[in-house]
């Protein structure tokens, strides 16, 4: 491999004009200069190098582990295979990135993942195959990569062909990967990884509710937890797709990050544990007055003389959200672990190790890898300080430090989350928190300031109940939840234009064409669906690719959002 470091002779003359390299970790791509043009070959946004990293990091420490957990197989398989043909290859640990684009990624799982010995690169766009190609020669890596150019849910769905045998599975797509996940999960080796990206936040996050249903199978709640609760709606929908084919995920490591959802997820099958899963996913009600909050899940394990059964749950939603009046209901979720603690150890041991100069965002990982083991893995979803209780009592409340002690006081478990700032992430019911915040507003003053406030008003409702026999102490507790262990920078400040970014044109072969996913102002706009287009600029962008679609026969789906119905 050419140098990375080294700008001389040998690379100007790979270097097209009108075109630049880029160096990211180990590898380089090279790029049109003009990033922002509208017809880039192959999609490249550098604010997802964290996301690369972390995928790096993890994917050399699933490799390691995936090789020595399945060590006496994979002996035996090689030596079948060398009995029956002495020059038979041995076994290779493959990974397909399905969704590949100029190959940056691939290219780095080649050149940094040293236990990885495959690497299958594929794109549905000519242009961006052309870039793979051009990238993993530029980085010396051609022999470690296989490059194709399909459909990637034709690709996953060749899953009994013996060649496509992959551990990892990696789906980085524009917006959402719902149309991909029922192939990846069937292609995927038992006890395989999936490594998946979802960049639609704005309909995981509640602002389309019915769009979210219909990709994700889960309504979500428009609430301060929304970044948490699209992790959660992603697992549920990986859940769901593995459970139709005898398969149960067990996420790893499961992120909010920037402007998109990561998650890592292993690949289990068996179905006496698939049938567990009614008791791992479930609904969220909420009451959009006091902010409260419950859930259930969709199935109970209940003991039996014989045995067990699968019940339906006691849903106690009223007594477990006190002055409640007109609970929501969102759901179905993932109600489980978000992470596995001890995969996020060794994935962090691993980047500690690592050199800052190749993984450029390894402080900010460090600290939030901390953050994942840092939260209760056991609490699902959790309250904004401010937001939610400082609303409702319309009151300036304690410093966090307080709240958390004093929840720790009572003898509760609290933590915060790596997917936002200034919450509170409690297995303390609500009843003990509204006592706790009670007493502190009448411990600051004597008068409630009630007087205007409507006799059926929440805050009335809450500060003038009896007051329960919690234990109120707001001196400082000693406990891990009440500080940050490891000195480490969580919420580092982003840099200028850090977000999503537009989508590259798709150039099909000839009959080839975009199952079950069109390009939409969501993703096509950017590959985060956060920032959304005006009406305006989506009838201009539709009519410029009805232009392209008649100049240059590629199939470009106008913009279905400005269609009444909703495909
Ligand atoms: C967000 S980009 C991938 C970025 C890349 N993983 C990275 O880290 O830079 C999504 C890519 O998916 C490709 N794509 C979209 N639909 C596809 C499909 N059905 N099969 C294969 N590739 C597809 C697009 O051409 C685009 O290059």
């Amino acid at each position: 491999m050419v140098d990375p470091d080294k700008t001389g002779h040998e690379e100007a003359e790979m270097v097209p004009e009108g075109f630049k390299f880029i160096k990211e970790g180990k590898a380089r791509i090279i790029y049109p200069s003009n990033e922002d043009a509208d017809d880039v070959p192959a999609f490249y946004n550098p604010a997802q190098v964290f996301n690369r990293d972390l995928s790096c990091a993890v994917l050399e420490e699933f490799a390691v582990q995936y090789k020595e957990k399945n060590k006496d197989f994979i002996d035996k398989m090689n030596s079948e295979k060398k009995a029956e043909n002495p020059d038979a290859e041995p076994w290779k640990f493959r990974t397909l990135e399905a969704l590949s684009a100029s190959g940056l990624r691939s290219c780095r799982y080649a050149l940094e993942c040293d236990t990885v010995d495959r690497i299958i690169a594929n794109d549905i766009s000519v242009s961006a195959v052309q870039e793979i190609h051009r990238n993993s020669k530029f980085n010396d890596c051609e022999k470690k990569i296989e490059i194709a150019n399909k459909d990637a849910i034709e690709l996953m769905a060749l899953r009994r062909a013996p060649k496509l045998n992959v551990p990892v599975i990696d789906l980085d797509p524009y917006g959402s990967a719902t149309p991909f996940l029922d192939s990846a999960v069937q292609a995927v080796n038992y006890g395989g990884m999936l490594m998946v990206t979802c960049t639609d936040m704005g309909v995981l996050a509640g602002n389309h509710p019915e769009a979210c249903f219909a990709k994700y199978g889960s309504f979500p709640l428009k609430a301060h937890f929304c970044h948490e609760q699209a992790i959660r709606i992603v697992l549920y929908s990986i859940e769901r797709a593995a459970n139709r084919y005898g398969r149960y995920i067990e996420p790893l490591i499961s992120l909010h990050l920037d402007f998109f959802i990561r998650v890592f997820v292993r690949v289990h099958h068996g179905k006496k544990h698939v049938k567990l899963s009614c008791t791992k996913v479930g609904n969220v009600c909420r009451d959009p007055q006091s902010h409260g909050f419950t859930h259930y899940t969709l199935g109970e394990l209940q003991k039996t003389e014989n045995g067990s059964k699968y019940v339906p749950p006691q849903v106690k939603t009223a007594s477990s959200v006190p002055y409640a009046t007109n609970l929501k209901q969102g759901g179905p979720m993932w109600l489980g672990p978000l992470h596995n603690h001890e995969f996020v150890r060794a994935v962090q041991s691993r980047i500690e190790d690592c050199d800052e100069n190749v993984w450029t965002t390894k402080v900010r990982l460090c600290g939030l890898l901390e953050a994942c083991l840092e939260e209760l893995n056991d609490v699902p979803l959790y309250y904004h300080m401010q937001k939610d209780f400082g609303i409702v009592l319309k009151f300036s409340l304690m410093k966090q430090q307080i709240l958390r002690s004093a929840i720790i006081n009572a003898g509760y478990r609290v933590s915060s989350s790596h997917a936002t700032t200034d919450i509170i992430k409690t297995d303390a019911p609500l009843n003990v928190i509204w006592d706790i915040l009670r007493a502190y507003v009448k411990s600051k003053t004597e008068d409630l300031n009630l007087d205007k406030v409507d006799e059926h008003h929440v805050k009335r409702k809450i500060l003038t109940d009896v007051q329960g026999d919690t234990k109120i102490s707001f001196d400082i507790a000693q406990d891990k939840g009440l500080k940050a262990i490891k000195n480490v920078i969580r919420f580092p400040p982003l840099p200028a234009n850090w977000g999503p970014k537009a989508a590259a044109r798709m150039q099909m072969q000839e009959g080839q064409k975009l199952d079950g996913k069109k390009k939409t102002s969501e993703n096509k706009d950017n590959d985060g669906g956060v920032r959304q287009l005006s009406k305006r600029q989506r009838i201009k962008q539709n009519k410029r690719a009805k232009r392209r679609k008649t100049e240059e026969n590629v199939p470009v789906d106008p913009d279905p959002a400005l269609s009444t119905s909703m495909d």
